[in-house]
């Protein structure tokens, strides 16, 4: 490649073609959408921020941590620190205080740039505090040395910017929603969102000119680079599961949305609603498993002709397979058999393997790591988004990552994604839940993914969660059950009993017979979907002991 490879690149081009094409609009103050940025003002403005920041020394390599709500400031600022190939650091807002500093003393952060309130809490809770440059989004530069208006203003008339960023630049700093423990900084180098863009578009068949509404802010960010129109929704970003589907449905239905991306828990809540999405033409949802009823009922939801994709990866690797609801559906007795949920194949050119289960580092790829087709493993990843670090966490990236003989593959990094899984004879993936989630008792392994779907067929039961207690090998797995509402506490032995029924139809759930009831499972704050197993492993030690 000659020129930059940066993931704003394209935009000087998207911006003369199409100057008027709305880039992103945001809700404002009252949901009333009237703040919007064009492509024309997207690419111009950023300009001058990035020409801006770098005379405050906020230049290419400079690890800049971003707290900025989704707002037009937050878009003119991602693509002004792209273009002058500075390295944002991004880390989940809402999650836990502590682990949110440390996240922050992590990323050796040289400069900081948020709202005013993050600006108060970084001065009285000590973050970032390795940042010589703040910037602030506010109207005046209280506790920051400059305004972002002001940067803007230093930078107008500087021309378009790009830096002459290389693939393997490092890009950003993404942390992962922590759901099993304090977040890791994944490393993003220029080229894996390069991919990343190119795989999207093709795996999605995303058409430039479309109409988006990512409820996951930092999934916004790719729509400039595909061309489309961003639709900010009117939401906290940190709660889906409390969006307001009427305030969805009025901003698909204003502005003609035709792609939709949410997590579970936010589907599960427009599925809940019951309203057609009738220009809806390809909704997605990843970030856990999308329960079966929720499919069906986006199927219904949706147009005939639309498609409802759950692609699968992470925060390290994105994505790595996808399937579409109808394929879903017609595999659910499976999964509600406990083959685990199917999560499609793999996107190309993803090099998708299982490998036997080990909590330990390995450092080189051998084959005889990876197990017999249709065997229980983790699932491993090689391929252009697959990333090759965590930013300042040696041991974890020891435990992530494999490197491939130099040779015919040119010695890749493989990502290893801690998820249990295996391949069917339809070169399907199947996912089973989280290797560091798995219960391993004197009989055997269970797997969370294969065990919890066989008792959420129970009509009463809103979800279930699978820990295990005590030490690995000897574990005493519990089932933590949470019910529908509206169920009385006098129902709960009944419900208990026939939970054990259900498990005893199949032979690795028969060993269940501890059932707890959990009045509403704690789960991840990016998506409100993944249940905090850990967290319920703790709380039913403690029930189980009181009971005693
Ligand atoms: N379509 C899907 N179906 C099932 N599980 C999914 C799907 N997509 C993502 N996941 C789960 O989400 C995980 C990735 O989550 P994410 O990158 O948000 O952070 P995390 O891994 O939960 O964070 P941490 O590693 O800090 O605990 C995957 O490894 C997988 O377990």
């Amino acid at each position: 490649m000659t020129g930059p490879c940066n993931i704003a690149a394209a935009l000087p081009s998207l911006a003369a073609a199409h100057p008027d094409r709305v880039a992103i609009r945001c809700p404002g103050h009252g949901g009333r959408y009237d703040v919007a940025l064009d492509y024309a003002q997207l690419d111009a403005r950023s300009d001058a921020i990035a020409a801006g920041l770098a005379r405050r020394g906020i230049v290419r390599g400079t690890r800049t941590v971003v707290m900025v709500r989704p707002t037009p400031e937050f878009f003119l600022l991602m693509f002004a620190l792209f273009k002058a190939g500075a390295v944002p650091v991004l880390v989940d807002p809402g999650i836990d205080r502590r682990a949110l500093k440390q996240c922050l003393g992590e990323a050796q952060a040289e400069a900081f740039i948020g709202i005013p309130l993050a600006m108060l809490a970084r001065r009285l809770l000590g973050w970032a505090t390795s940042a010589r440059t703040c910037v602030t989004t506010g109207a005046r530069a209280w506790l920051a040395d400059a305004t972002l208006a002001q940067v803007e203003h230093d930078g107008a008339g500087a021309g378009p910017q790009l830096a002459d960023t290389r693939p393997d630049d490092i890009a950003a700093i993404l942390f992962t929603s922590g759901s099993t423990g304090v977040p890791k900084g994944v490393v993003y180098r220029q080229r894996h969102f390069v991919a990343q863009v190119e795989m999207l578009r093709t795996a999605l068949g995303v058409e430039a000119g479309g109409v988006d509404l990512p409820t996951f802010p930092p999934f916004a960010l790719f729509d400039p680079a595909l061309g489309l129109t961003s639709i900010i929704p009117d939401m906290d970003p940190t709660r889906p599961a409390a969006a307001d589907p009427r305030k969805l449905l009025a901003a698909i239905e204003r502005f003609g949305v035709t792609r939709l991306f949410g997590s579970p828990a936010l589907m599960g809540v427009l599925a809940a609603h019951g309203a057609a999405l009738p220009t809806v033409r390809r909704a997605t949802s990843a970030g856990a498993p999308v329960p079966p009823e929720v499919v069906a009922k986006m199927l219904a939801l949706l147009p005939g002709d639309a498609q409802f994709w759950t692609p699968y990866g992470a925060t390290e690797c994105l994505p790595v397979a996808m399937i579409e609801g109808r394929e879903l559906l017609t595999l659910r007795e499976r999964t509600e058999r406990g083959a685990g949920t199917c999560v499609g194949r793999p996107v190309p050119p993803n090099v998708v393997r299982i490998i036997r289960v080990s909590d330990e580092a390995i450092e080189r790829w051998s084959d005889e790591l990876q197990v017999p087709d249709g065997e229980v493993g983790e699932i491993i990843v090689a391929g252009p988004t697959a990333t090759d670090s965590y930013f300042n966490r040696d041991a974890q990236t020891r435990l992530a990552k494999i490197r491939e003989q130099p040779g015919e593959a040119g010695g890749r990094i493989v990502h290893r994604m801690g998820d249990l899984g295996y391949f069917d004879a339809d070169g399907r993936l199947w996912f089973c839940g989280r290797k560091s989630q798995r219960v391993v008792t004197a009989a055997g392994t269970l797997c969370t993914e294969q065990v919890e779907p066989v008792f959420n067929t129970h009509p009463d039961v809103r979800r279930t969660a699978l820990v295990g207690l005590g030490a690995r090998g000897a574990q005493r797995p519990v089932l933590c059950v949470e019910l529908n509402h509206g169920i009385a506490r006098a129902q709960r032995p009944r419900i208990a009993d026939e939970l054990r029924g259900i498990g005893a139809r199949f032979a690795h759930t028969s060993c269940i017979d501890t059932v707890v009831f959990h009045p509403r499972f704690p789960v991840d704050i990016r998506h409100n979907a993944k249940i905090g197993r850990e967290k319920l492993a703790a709380w039913a030690v403690k029930q189980l002991r009181s009971k005693q």
